[in-house]
């Protein structure tokens, strides 16, 4: 077993990419080898990002020069459709891969080319690809060399349905999915409707037609509970930097304890938090840490159930769940360079 490991990032300048180096700045087992941008090679990361003056020593650059080969392991923290270019030389080269993005997230490769609109160009890899929530596929995920790390609206909403689905509590075919995401789930690039006149005061829904995560969801729930499911998603965009707020609706069909069966299912889980009955968990509350807080309610005692899910889209969402992944690939602690106090308010 390593007990350092050397780790590239491809894509260090986006929000997820620079979350990564935030994290793993503390990270005692991790040696920082190479950092990309095409845009900003030879910049030295600390001038472009102050925060971490003092605690990352490297330039970025570009990742056609860069020494990834010579890693244990590199993170794709950039657009869809670039780390199915690269992983299967690094994956020849020894180098294991987590990807942030969705190359290879959705096992079928003719559903995955119809939402992301291009073609992929090694459909073997996904096959072998190891969705990446620890708190489903942990032991998978120890021996994976590619790991597909999930969206951040799936987190959050496969992460309140699934106790509902395994146990079969729920009506499969009538789940709903109403999910708030902050602006930085948008990226860090120069687009008008994350601007700060557009987006600031203002709150609207978008993809009700079809979000690309709809199928990704839908994989990890059908998986859950055994057949395909009804899934209507509707995201929003609301005038917050980071947080995903997810509210799940779905129609009971068994009775039970509906507190003691999610306190149980992530009794051992490190990242999810069952709150108290009754609770109404705010995206505060996890900001700038790997946390997914949970609430379940059944509004006036009738035959739906209510899931409050809030995570850090970055963080859970992102970034932090790819570090937790990394943690199980090299046999680290789990809560490796993740033990932090969010941020409130
Ligand atoms: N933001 C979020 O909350 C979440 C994002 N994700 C996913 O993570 C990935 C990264 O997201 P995010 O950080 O927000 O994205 P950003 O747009 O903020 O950053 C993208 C990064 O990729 C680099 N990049 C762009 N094109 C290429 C290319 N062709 N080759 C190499 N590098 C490239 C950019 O740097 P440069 O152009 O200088 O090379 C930049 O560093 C995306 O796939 C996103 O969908 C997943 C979960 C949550
Ligand atoms: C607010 C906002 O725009 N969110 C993004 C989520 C993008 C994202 O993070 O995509 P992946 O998780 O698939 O990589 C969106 O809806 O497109």
């Amino acid at each position: 077993m390593l007990n350092q490991v050397k780790v590239g990032i491809v894509g260090g300048t986006g929000y997820t990419g620079v979350e990564l180096l935030r994290l793993l700045a503390l990270h005692p087992n991790v040696t920082l080898h190479a950092i990309t941008s095409r845009g900003e090679a030879g910049m030295r990361v600390a001038d472009m990002f102050p925060s971490l003056r003092g605690r990352i020593d490297l330039a970025f650059t570009d990742p056609a020069q860069a020494d990834l080969k010579s890693c244990d392991v590199v993170f794709f923290a950039t657009p869809n459709g670039i780390a199915m270019q690269q992983a299967r030389e690094l994956l020849d080269a020894g180098v294991r891969v987590i990807d942030l993005a969705a190359d290879f997230r959705i096992k079928d490769v003719a559903v995955w080319e119809k939402w992301y609109g291009m073609q992929h160009v090694c459909p073997d890899l996904i096959a072998e690809a190891v969705y990446g929530l620890p708190e489903v596929n942990r032991a998978a995920i120890k021996d994976a060399r590619l790991v597909a790390n999930p969206g951040c609206y799936p987190t959050a909403v496969q992460l309140g349905f699934l106790p509902l689905l395994e146990a079969g509590i729920v009506d499969p075919d009538h789940l709903i999915a109403d999910a708030k995401s902050g602006v930085s789930g948008a990226g860090r690039k120069a687009e008008t409707h994350i601007l700060f006149a557009e987006a600031t005061d203002s709150f609207k829904a978008y993809g009700v037609g079809g979000h690309r995560h709809l199928p990704e969801i839908s994989q990890g729930l059908a998986s859950a509970s055994g057949h395909k499911v009804g899934l209507t998603f509707v995201p929003h965009l609301t005038p917050l930097v980071r947080g995903i707020h997810a509210t799940l609706y779905g129609t009971i069909k068994k009775e039970t304890d509906l507190q003691q069966l999610f306190e149980d299912r992530y009794a051992d889980e490190p990242f999810v938090d069952v709150m108290p009955k009754g609770a109404h968990p705010e995206t505060r509350s996890v900001r700038g840490a790997n946390i997914c807080r949970i609430a379940v309610h059944r509004p006036q005692g009738g035959d739906k159930v209510v899931v409050l899910s809030v995570i850090d889209n970055l963080v859970k969402g992102a970034a932090g769940q790819a570090v937790q992944n990394l943690n199980l690939m090299f046999g680290f602690e789990e809560r490796m360079g993740l033990e932090i106090v969010p941020l409130s308010p």
